[in-house]
């Protein structure tokens, strides 16, 4: 056994195997360890290998799926090895065959894969390390979707894809990958001639050249890789006939989000991780997963195409539109028949492999048959918007018939338990369950008679699994039995008799039982393949009401909380009239909406103010006005215009990468230099206190530079908070700068926080104050007040000495940094005995000096 056991996972050594021993599913050497570690299972042992227990750990099998949940969330995959022999019929041990692997990115199973999210496998392919083609497949939806990008924006794809596993023909990158689930894959995967020839046989040879293939000459390799993953884990031929949604993406069609965007404006996970108060949970309002889904791939994913993104501002108003001043139930009561539906997009894609449980069909069924419903409220929604979306909930009348004919009303989970096919359904079923359901009547008849014939008025007929049908007699009336009786068993006090017609009787009926099983199986399976000819129509049903979804749930929002539709103009600049925070403004009590003003020319706001006084919350709150707009959604604001943004980069918080190596300081600096690196006049950049990771002068002087560069280089729209005040001389230096503040007042003694933008620099950081509020001892402030004192007197004795060598101009853009320069100015100077130079000396003087100026 174990010599079966070491060739089978010879074939999987990366993953772990579910060897299936009877009722358990049993792990090995180390496979045992790590499962019993992540899945807090005993580890016990078997056997020896070289002298040494080998470790084991077993599951048992009707509960293998929540352990299978468990391992694929944490990103491992599993290979499942199953019995497939008879027992007995072999030498040695049972015939074993791996039936599937399990990977994270190729999941289909409901049980497996969470509601509100797509799991993906990711395929890249790169010759040169610096230009990516990337194919991504998300089976469970039956989509693929090609583009090409350079190194610089793979990581924002990785994070818009939610890859679950990460295929890629580069060796280092692998290595360095920090994505669980990370497999090179050897270069043959990566052919292109293999790919044709792989896409070819999931489109069946349909025309390639509609799809625009020439786009994508480094995607379609990556492409090929990820379909092989992908037929090689779900061992069947099935595995791609859903697969019809191919896309080659530009990236140009999508406002690029990267990872660190997507953490610091807390979309879908708040920055401790957890699922709300995100921006999604603000908006999920939708009834279904599908919906779900569809709204987080908005969120995503959104838009660079105005006419795209007015489409989905036009349903949304004319939903709203319908609501009137008073919730209208039709569009709310879209959300709840959604709510009551089956997630049609993932049962048709397991209906097409042939995956699909009983009770997956029902509940298509059932959905089916709600659609009339949903129909009949788009149609009260009035004119033609909404024209697409009905003519595809049109289902196809043979389809619901005959799913109601087929299926039994309550179907067991498994086909193996039977009772899945109505009645009435086949012909031979019904006959072979009427031999079943039959024999009771026939065993009653046979009672009688046989009592009458015995004379014996206790006889019984009965059937137990053990040993089948049998008559049973009292011991004290057993010699009345009749000679043709065959003793079978003696109990305590009666015996039991087999006679030649009760066997004969047996041996039908339990063939009969086998023989339905057997047969129900084969027409359930006829009943998918038959199915598999609507899976066009469930797809882009399942589309449409997915739409419908997150569209409903957007107005809902919208009508909610008063938000208005945003005017998109192509260039890029931002005019939020009294914009808020769509999280927060549901959170605090009251909400105080600011303005927000970015033209190109005038694109840098610098912006200061006490701690606490809702730096962050501003200039997060205009990040996700501009990115609601871009998804289609109405924005929280009294009026937006919002220009097309290319990406929207964000440098927020402390975080360090421990795993990664990396200090708070170093993720810092990394963030900004991609910053520095990408960011285009189109693109939008909240910068969050840069700089404070280090030193004052470091970070005061990198704040400064990097806020310059952005503001004169890459002249992108851009937020920049600090606490360092002498940056927001800048605002005086260059045009296309301007100071606001958060204010705050002091009301007898108090700190007051108004949240309103102003004009201006602040006068005053109110840090002493906000670390009392918060509860730091008088004394400790007390004394870091007398030190405040101190440092603003030195530096004010410094900036004289300063005014001594400057114009007032100069001395006015001075700052700290360069005071910095300056201390070192002097102190040569002082070191300098002008008597003692020569002409030459003082020419390199004047260069040393030069040198220092910083
Ligand atoms: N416009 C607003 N209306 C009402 N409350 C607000 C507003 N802006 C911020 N707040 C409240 O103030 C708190 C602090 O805001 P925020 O974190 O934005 O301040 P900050 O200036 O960035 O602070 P720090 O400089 O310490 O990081 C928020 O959690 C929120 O409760």
């Amino acid at each position: 056994m174990m010599q079966q056991y070491l060739t089978l996972k010879a074939e999987y050594p990366d993953k772990l195997l579910f060897y299936r021993m009877g009722d358990f599913y049993e792990l090995f050497f180390d496979d045992a360890q790590l499962a019993a570690q992540l899945l807090r299972i005993t580890l016990t042992h078997r056997g020896q290998s070289a002298g040494q227990p080998i470790p084991m750990a077993g599951i048992p099998f009707h509960a293998a799926d929540q352990y299978l949940a468990k391992l694929v969330a944490l990103g491992h995959s599993v290979a499942i090895c199953e019995q497939v022999g008879i027992p007995g019929a072999t030498k040695g041990p049972m015939e074993r065959k791996v039936a599937r692997v399990v990977t994270p990115g190729t999941l289909t199973e409901s049980t497996l894969l969470p509601d509100q999210e797509n799991k993906t496998l990711l395929s890249l392919y790169s010759e040169d390390g610096k230009y990516w083609g990337v194919a991504c497949l998300a089976l469970s939806a039956g989509s693929i979707r090609l583009l090409e990008c350079d190194s610089g924006a793979l990581a924002a794809h990785l994070s818009r894809f939610n890859a679950a596993e990460v295929l890629v023909n580069n060796r280092n990158w692998a290595q360095q990958s920090q994505i669980t689930g990370t497999i090179e894959r050897p270069a043959w995967h990566f052919d292109a001639g293999f790919a044709q020839t792989h896409l070819q046989a999931v489109l069946q040879a349909a025309n390639l050249e509609s799809l625009e293939l020439q786009d994508a000459k480094l995607a379609v390799p990556a492409m090929g890789a990820a379909l092989q993953y992908a037929k090689e884990t779900h061992l069947s031929t099935d595995t791609f006939k859903h697969v019809s949604d191919i896309q080659v993406e530009h990236e140009s069609d999508f406002l690029v989000l990267d990872e660190a965007a997507r953490r610091n404006l807390e979309l879908t996970e708040t920055l401790r991780g957890e699922a709300a108060p995100t921006l999604f949970s603000r908006l999920n309002r939708t009834g279904s997963g599908m919906g779900a889904r569809r709204l987080r791939q908005w969120l995503l994913e959104p838009l660079r195409n105005i006419a795209h993104i007015e489409a989905r501002q036009g349903k949304i108003a004319h939903l709203l539109g319908t609501l009137g001043s008073a919730p209208d139930p039709a569009c709310f009561g879209l959300v709840k028949t959604l709510r009551a539906m089956a997630d049609i997009e993932r049962i048709s894609s397991r209906v097409a492999m042939q995956t699909a449980k009983p009770r997956d069909l029902l509940a298509l069924r059932e959905s089916l048959q709600a659609l009339p419903q949903v129909a009949e409220l788009i149609r009260s929604f009035g004119d033609g918007e909404f024209d697409l979306a009905l003519q595809a909930l049109q289902s196809p009348p043979e389809l619901l018939a005959e799913l109601v004919q087929a299926l039994a009303d309550n179907p067991p989970v498994l086909i193996r338990d039977g009772g899945v096919i109505a009645d009435g359904y086949h012909a031979e079923l019904d006959e072979l369950r009427n031999i079943q359901t039959g024999s009771g009547q026939f065993l009653i008849e046979l009672e009688k008679q046989e009592r009458q014939a015995t004379g014996i008025a206790n006889l019984k007929v009965e059937f137990n699994r053990v040993h089948g049908f049998y008559i049973e007699v009292s011991s004290a009336q057993a010699d009345k039995v009749p000679a043709h009786y065959i003793r079978r068993q003696t109990m305590k006090n009666a015996e039991r008799y087999i006679t030649e017609e009760l066997k004969a009787f047996e041996e039908k009926a339990l063939s009969a039982k086998d023989k339905a099983l057997n047969l129900e199986k084969v027409i359930y399976e006829h009943l998918m393949v038959w199915l598999g000819q609507f899976t066009p129509f469930l797809q882009r049903c399942a589309k449409e009401l997915s739409e419908l979804d997150a569209l409903a749930a957007l107005a809902m929002v919208a009508f909610e909380a008063n938000w208005v539709r945003p005017h998109m103009v192509p260039h890029a600049l931002l005019n939020i009239q009294q914009g808020r925070h769509p999280v927060l403004e549901v959170q605090v009590e009251q909400f105080t909406p600011n303005d927000c003003g970015l033209y190109p020319g005038k694109h840098m706001a610098l912006i200061t103010g006490p701690n606490m006084g809702g730096k962050s919350t501003y200039m997060r709150q205009t990040a996700l006005i501009a990115l609601l707009a871009h998804m289609g959604s109405f924005v929280p604001a009294a009026s937006a215009q919002i220009g097309l943004l290319d990406r929207i980069f964000t440098r927020i918080g402390a975080s360090d990468d421990l795993a990664g190596g990396r200090s708070t300081f170093m993720v810092e600096m990394t963030e900004a230099a991609t910053i520095v690196r990408q960011a285009t006049p189109q693109s939008l950049v909240i910068m969050d206190e840069i700089g404070r990771g280090t030193s004052t002068f470091d970070g005061l002087s990198l704040a400064w530079e990097i806020a310059k560069r952005l503001a004169n280089t890459n002249k992108c729209l851009t937020l920049f908070a600090t606490h360092y005040f002498e940056i927001t001389a800048l605002g005086n230096e260059l045009d296309s700068v301007f100071n606001v503040h958060l204010s705050a007042t002091e009301h007898q003694g108090k700190l007051v926080f108004l949240h309103r933008i102003e004009a201006g620099p602040a006068s005053q950081s109110y840090g002493l104050q906000v670390a009392k509020l918060a509860g730091l001892p008088a004394l400790v402030v007390k004394n870091a007040q007398k030190r405040l004192d101190q440092l603003e007197a030195e530096k004010r004795a410094m900036t004289a000495q300063v005014d001594l060598f400057d114009t007032p101009e100069q001395a006015e853009a001075e700052t700290p940094a360069s005071a910095h320069s300056i201390n070192l100015i002097l102190e040569k100077l002082n070191e300098t005995d002008p008597d003692e130079l020569s002409p030459r000396d003082a020419l390199q003087l004047v260069f040393q000096l030069k040198g220092l100026q910083g």
